[in-house]
């Protein structure tokens, strides 16, 4: 057993060879400084390639310092807010631009509506709550994210709607000079927080990016920085038990051994989907150039997938240890997110890959764009099949049966998936309304056996999604689409969220088919009903 322990933060990897190389990978990183030189900001540790990217990406190093002069911006901003009766925070964002918020504020417990979503149905929930006590943070890095666009343009016209001035209750977090800081100033909205350019989205948690909706929503967002402080030393330090290093040793290593699976589940972390955060974080700086690592987030300890990984996986613990864990990792959230970001990213020079950039996300943008400006291409062709709630469409090369019935069809689709590859769900549903669709994950792990991740789209393109095109391409996509019973304009815009939603879907699709990936596409015409039939089919599938 190799452990690493300090105060804030345990590592702790099993037995056996690969354990050893792990060790022997992190006596190595500590041999050439790694973690030192990473702190005082060298873009040379990734090789040429990466090193104009990496000169404006480090700054993440040192944020518990360097952030703290924003608290009291973010608690003055709050106490005005309040003053006002206004204490319900929605967030607008994708990515990292909203995935350490919603952790940050679901481990303080304090609600935080987080909108990174274009399905209609979930935005009209948002847009019901109580107007006139909410604030929208509208949080992009590039200021150019159209899902976060749409959301600011549906909020701002439901305000005037609302009769209150909408340009008082927007508040903006970007990088200078964006898009969205030049709108926000034209509009004259609340206050506009400039993120440190110097620091990519998925490495973002503390930055303006994680801590003002977290702090505008009532976590103690100054305590966060305190626990990153206090292990920022320990990251930093070239030796042995430097946490981070040991960590990255062992996904290197794994990986080295063909685990390019790593599972996640929650044992008692106290940090409710924290591993929703780690995916981004791994799969977009590792998922390139036909390697990485691919994140399995699932239920539990006890789940398929983490009970029965192979040895293309590594399981990993968060919180407490367990039988069928071969990591566990613990900490407080501050140094938590700062001990993946030294790990991702020193892992990232084990892979040899830059992890610092997202080359293949651009892809199922284009192709969404490219639907949404012809509006035929995006129309549906005929079903492959209708079995009651549920049509079947396939994009690319992949066909079932002749005559299958859905049965055969997803029983196929899942023979489709390669030896040791991975069956990617993705749900472009409802999350809070359509969630019961996430348990299709474990049924399909459980009666397969095969790797399953679960993601919501289009939440996921900004996630797994880089993987899925630049990792290994050995996955195969099972989309769920659903029809949206009341849709949302866009205002200024030509499109409809449930038209933008549609297209992401079917963009994606494509730019995956043209990687000569099996797509498959279930359409719910009755959403619960829908569900309920799949449910139903995957007690049916093995493998
Ligand atoms: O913050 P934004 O510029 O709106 O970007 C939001 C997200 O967009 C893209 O998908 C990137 O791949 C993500 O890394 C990023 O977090």
């Amino acid at each position: 057993m190799t452990e690493v322990d300090n105060t804030a933060l345990s590592v702790v990897i099993g037995d056996g060879p690969w354990a050893q190389e792990a060790g022997e990978l992190a006596d190595r990183l500590a041999a050439e400084a790694v973690a030192g030189e990473l702190t005082a900001g060298n873009p040379t540790l990734w090789g040429a390639d990466a090193e104009s990217e990496a000169a404006v990406r480090l700054a993440w190093t040192t944020l518990p310092k360097t952030s703290r002069p924003l608290l009291g911006e973010i608690a003055a901003l709050r106490g005005e807010l309040h003053a006002e009766g206004v204490d319900r925070v929605v967030l607008a964002g994708m990515g990292g631009s909203s995935l350490a918020p919603e952790v940050i504020t679901a481990a303080a417990g304090v609600p935080l509506t987080v909108l990174d979503t274009t399905d209609p149905g979930q935005v009209a929930d948002a847009l019901a709550g109580d107007l006139s006590r909410t604030v929208l943070v509208v949080s992009s890095k590039s200021g150019s994210t159209v899902e976060t666009d749409s959301h600011r343009r549906i909020f701002e016209h439901a305000f005037e709607a609302a009769g209150i001035a909408a340009a008082s209750r927007i508040v903006v977090v970007t990088d200078p000079e964006s898009p969205l800081e030049t709108a926000a100033r034209a509009a004259g909205y609340r206050h506009v927080f400039r993120a440190d350019p110097h620091v990519g989205g998925r490495y973002s948690a503390l930055t303006a990016f994680g801590l003002v909706p977290a702090g505008l929503a009532g976590a103690d967002v100054e305590k966060l920085l305190a626990e990153a402080a206090s292990a920022a030393p320990v990251l930093a330090a070239d030796e042995r038990d430097n946490p981070a290093l040991l960590l990255a040793g062992a996904l290197g290593a794994a990986l080295a051994r063909g685990a390019e699976k790593v599972v996640f589940a929650d044992n008692d972390s106290g940090l409710p989907g924290f591993a929703d955060w780690a995916e981004q974080l791994i799969a977009e700086s590792t998922g390139k150039d036909g390697t990485g690592l691919l994140p399995v987030v699932v239920e539990g300890v006890s789940a398929p997938n983490f009970v029965d990984a192979g040895d293309d996986a590594t399981t990993v613990a968060l919180g407490s240890p367990d039988a069928a864990a071969t990591v566990t990792v613990s900490g407080s959230l501050g140094a938590s997110f700062l001990l993946w970001e030294y790990a991702t990213a020193i892992a990232g020079r084990l892979l040899g890959i830059n992890p610092f950039d997202q080359p293949d996300v651009e892809a199922a943008k284009v192709a969404a764009r490219s639907l949404l400006d012809s509006p035929s291409g995006a129309t549906a062709p005929t079903p492959l099949l209708v079995d009651g709630p549920v049509e079947a469409y396939v994009t690319g090369s992949w066909r079932p049966p002749e005559g299958a019935g859905l049965d055969e069809l997803i029983g196929a689709f899942v023979a489709a998936v390669p030896e040791k590859g991975y069956l990617s769900l993705q749900a472009y549903l409802d999350r809070e309304q359509d969630a019961s669709a996430a348990v299709l994950r474990r049924e399909l792990a459980r009666n397969t056996g095969v790797q399953t991740t679960f993601g919501w789209g289009p939440r996921f393109l900004h996630s797994t999604g880089q993987y899925h095109k630049g990792g290994h391409q050995n996955g195969a996509f099972l989309q769920i689409t659903g029809v949206a019973e009341e849709d949302l304009p866009v205002p200024g815009r030509p499109y409809s969220l449930a038209t933008l939603q549609l297209a992401q879907a079917l963009g994606d699709a494509t730019v995956l088919a043209d990687r000569d990936r099996p797509v498959l596409r279930l359409h719910l015409t009755d959403r619960l009903a829908g569900i309920a039939r799949l449910a139903q089919t995957v007690q049916g599938v093995s493998r």
